[in-house]
């Protein structure tokens, strides 16, 4: 028989999860797995979770909550030889990555995926012993995703980063980089760099539109230096999508990307400190598969 293991972080979100318990783990048992179940307590404990679950041999591992939990599972489980099947149950405030595979908040709907048989390869970045999801990014913006405080997330939600974003912009400066991507050289001055690994950052989709998450490549965007009045300029153009033709925007893609800086840059792994650059980003092609959508968009 197979077996799943979910893993739920009972605060996310709106503690969705932990109220529907009953119900996600009776879909699963019903679908055919013998089902357990294991609620986090706190920073790193469904990392462990995860990579216990995987050493024990579960054929699928489930993580439900936002995307601090995906992130943790998959560090859990990214270094092993035998990876189990992943599945997701979006629940948290920000569900950056369940966007890009089109996965339902929806519990009923993402148990039917869940239970279903659609599996896909999914790309995910790597930087030494570290694994992202979503995005690495450095410069000044980039820190506010670990400032917002919680309660103004819960509160606000996704508005809370764009509250942080515009009080942020007049403190951002220029740093000097030397960026190796795929045997090319990039130096000069940055406000920013993104790299990309699905097309759904910070809560909306237009950052990196044609981000696929199964194609061995990152979406690698740099934001040379800019005046405040043009930053602010580009802000709006990104708001809409249409930044990446702008003449102060680099927008290439790239498997291999080594960025080295003058001075310091604090590096942003999926929404949190990630510490410091200097640091090389590789895209681990297809190294999980992963139950989606039969219906999903096949570019993201
Ligand atoms: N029982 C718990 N109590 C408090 N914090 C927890 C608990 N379990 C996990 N955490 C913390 O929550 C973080 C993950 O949060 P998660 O992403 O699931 O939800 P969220 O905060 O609602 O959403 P998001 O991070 O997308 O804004 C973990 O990295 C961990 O530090």
């Amino acid at each position: 028989m197979k077996r799943a293991r979910l893993i739920y972080n009972p605060t996310s979100g709106r503690e969705q999860i932990r109220k529907n318990l009953a119900y996600v783990l009776e879909r699963l048992e019903k679908a055919g797995y013998e089902t357990s179940a294991h609620a986090t307590t706190g920073e790193g404990c469904a990392k462990r979770a995860a990579r216990k679950a995987g050493e024990n041999g579960y054929d699928l591992v489930i993580a439900a909550g936002g995307d601090g939990t995906i992130f943790e599972v998959v560090n859990g489980l990214a270094d092993l030889e035998k990876r189990p099947m992943l599945g997701l149950i979006p629940a948290g405030t920000t569900n950056d990555f369940a966007r890009a595979l089109g996965i339902p908040r929806d519990i009923e709907k993402a148990c039917d995926i869940l239970c279903g048989d659609h599996v896909e390869p999914i790309d995910i970045g790597k930087i030494d012993d570290r694994y992202f999801i979503n995005i690495a990014a450095g410069g000044t913006l980039t820190e506010l995703t670990y400032e917002v405080p919680s309660k103004l997330k819960t509160a606000v939600g996704q508005l809370a980063y764009y509250i942080k974003g515009i009080e942020k912009l007049p403190q951002v400066t220029p740093t000097n980089v030397k960026i190796e991507y795929d045997g090319k050289l990039f130096e000069g001055e940055i406000m920013m760099f993104l790299i990309s690994n699905t097309n759904s950052v910070g809560g909306f989709e237009k950052l990196a539109p044609e981000a696929s998450i199964q194609d061995g490549m990152f979406d690698f965007i740099i934001v040379k230096k800019l005046s405040f009045p043009e930053f602010l300029r580009l802000g709006s153009l990104a708001l809409r999508g249409e930044h990446l033709n702008h003449e102060k925007v680099m927008y290439v893609q790239a498997n291999r990307i080594k960025v080295q800086v003058e001075g310091k840059m604090q590096l942003n792994l999926d929404g949190e400190y990630g510490g410091t650059l200097p640091a090389e980003f590789v895209n681990m092609y297809q190294h999980f598969q992963m139950l989606t959508p039969k219906e999903r968009k096949r570019k993201s």
